[in-house]
């Protein structure tokens, strides 16, 4: 499913009339009566309820008072609060208004209402409908807008905003101003970056998105460049596994992670890819690291020479190009340390090793200030920063770096012809050839020690299976969030570890294969 800009929806929405004929009036009377389907799905039926629709001047008010209209043929009690002069309202909004009017509406104008009117009316109410501000949204609100939004939130009521909460950017996911914190969006057509952006993501509560009768052609034509990552969309994940399968068809990973006192990188990384299917893991790790623990007795180790730190050594490069013959792939990185020998060992490791690659953590900080690696190498390379890593690795403020995370990820991708996998809520997943996934699972559970080996492990995994580096990402990403959702629905966000999330893999991967297949495999 595609994710968009105001800008790239508006021109859907003038391409659906120019070029396929359908009037912009069929699309708002779809968006109302989609809105109240929805409503009556995820609230019940309609009938009796007390419903207060705020609407502003545009399109989005427009949408909200002809969901009014669905709601009282539906047997609802409908007030609609104007929050503009009436000839001001234009095109398909004011047809909107009109209709309502003349079939009797109830309908209070801005100016011609009392405010503690429409304050106990919101506390009266069953449902609030904030239908003030869309894609449309151009500056900070302030004034009446604003007065109307802070009644909304502190009504205590259920809200459902229209398409996007008010005050929120649907390019950004910045509040302007104030916003409404909406308890469900239904937004119109296609999600908006919006959406899955700052606080776009805190205020939109939970996101349903109304067909309001788009051609699907139209949309593949305008080569949209940001997708959410759904079961569907990853094709040839995971691997079916032929029946004659032996260890070596499910691929051989190299994990290099691990240095004194941090053992458990190494270990949750091997366990992760173990659990997505890799056939064989070898982790390469400093001499005087015993790995052999009663859970981990499928993993093969390399010792390796050490600093005094404890950490890989230069020393090691020689067996390390060695140990890559006869694997499928590489993940480094996790509990490396940042000791200066070491992170000269990565970098050389990352720019001489030609298998496909996922770089995370102490591999990533090895590549900070200094990129050139990248452009050396001659295989795929997935680096999965946070956003702090991701601030390290191209000198920008991590709160920059959030208010941007498609298109910082997107530039860097293309600029260095890596795939990056930028972590946090909604992880991007960004491609060389200038395309953006989007993850839509997880939890904020899993902002907790070790999650992000286990996803190194899995996108290695994956990558030794022989998938292809996009997909490995983007469905390591999903099945990651998907395991953290199972462990959060049986133990809790709050105290949710790595190990929970690991051991909910096969799981997660049962998921995608029941949604693909239908049946598992006998
Ligand atoms: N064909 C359709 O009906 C579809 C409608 N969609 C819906 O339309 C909105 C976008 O509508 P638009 O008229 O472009 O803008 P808004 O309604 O979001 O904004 C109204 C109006 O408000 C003014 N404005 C901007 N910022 C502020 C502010 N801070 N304070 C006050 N007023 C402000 C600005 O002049 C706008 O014109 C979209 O969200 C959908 O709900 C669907 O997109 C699908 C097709
Ligand atoms: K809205």
């Amino acid at each position: 499913m595609k994710i968009v800009t105001a800008e790239e929806m508006k021109k859907l929405d003038r391409k659906a009339t120019t070029d396929y004929a359908i009037p912009s009036l069929l699309l708002m009377e779809n968006a109302a009566r989609g809105l109240v389907d929805e409503i009556e799905k995820t609230l019940g039926p309609a009938a009796g309820k007390r419903v207060v629709i705020l609407a502003g001047r545009g399109n989005n008010g427009g949408d909200g008072i002809a969901a009014a209209r669905h709601l009282r043929m539906r047997g609802a009690q409908v007030i609609v609060y104007l929050f503009s002069p009436i000839e001001k309202v234009g095109g398909d909004a004011k047809t909107s208004l009109d209709i309502w009017m003349q079939t009797g509406g109830v309908l209070h104008v801005a100016g011609s209402f009392r405010w503690n009117h429409l304050t106990r009316e919101l506390s009266e109410s069953d449902l609030i409908i904030d239908a003030l501000l869309g894609t449309g949204l151009s500056h900070p609100v302030e004034g009446d807008y604003a007065k109307a939004i802070t009644l909304i939130n502190r009504s205590g009521r259920k809200v459902v905003a229209v398409d996007i909460p008010s005050g929120i950017s649907a390019d950004t996911g910045e509040v302007l101003g104030v916003a409404v914190k909406a308890d469900y969006t239904f937004t119109m057509a296609l999600p908006k970056w919006g959406h899955f952006l700052q606080e776009g993501l805190e205020v939109r509560g939970r996101l349903a998105v109304i067909d309001i009768g788009f051609p699907p052609a139209m949309i593949e034509a305008a080569k949209i460049p940001v997708d959410l990552i759904t079961p569907e969309g990853l094709a040839g994940f995971p691997p079916p596994r032929p029946r004659g399968a032996h260890k070596g068809t499910a691929g051989h990973l190299l994990v290099i992670a691990g240095s004194f006192g941090k053992k458990g990188a190494a270990l949750m990384t091997s366990l992760a890819a173990l659990r997505c299917g890799a056939g064989l893991v070898t982790v390469a790790l400093p001499k005087s690291i015993d790995l052999a623990t009663a859970d981990l007795m499928e993993v093969m180790t390399l010792p390796l020479p050490e600093t005094p730190e404890g950490t890989l050594s230069l020393a090691a490069e020689k067996s390390l190009l060695q140990a890559v013959q006869g694997k499928d792939a590489v993940a480094i990185g996790p509990g490396l340390l940042q000791n200066e020998e070491t992170q000269r060992l990565i970098r050389t490791l990352i720019a001489e090793i030609s298998l496909p690659i996922v770089v995370d953590a102490d591999g990533l900080n090895a590549l900070a200030g200094d990129l050139s690696a990248l452009k050396k190498r001659k295989a795929p390379a997935i680096l999965t920063p946070h956003p702090g890593e991701m601030s390290r690795l191209i000198g920008k403020r991590t709160d920059l770096i959030q208010k941007e995370r498609f298109t910082v990820a997107a530039h860097f991708a293309e600029q260095w012809g890596a795939i990056l996998v930028l972590k946090g809520a909604h992880t991007v997943v960004a491609t060389p050839d200038g395309f953006v996934r989007v993850n839509n699972t997880g939890n904020p559970g899993m902002a907790t020690a070790g999650t992000g080996d286990a996803l190194t492990g899995m996108i290695g995994a994956w990558l030794a299976q022989g998938i292809d580096p996009a997909e490995a990402a983007a469905g390591g990403v999903a099945l990651h969030g998907t395991a953290g959702d199972l462990a959060a629905a049986d133990r809790g966000e709050i105290g949710l570890i790595a190990s929970d999330l690991i051991q909910k893999i096969p799981e997660a991967i049962q998921n995608y294969v029941r949604r693909h297949s239908g049946v598992l495999p006998p």
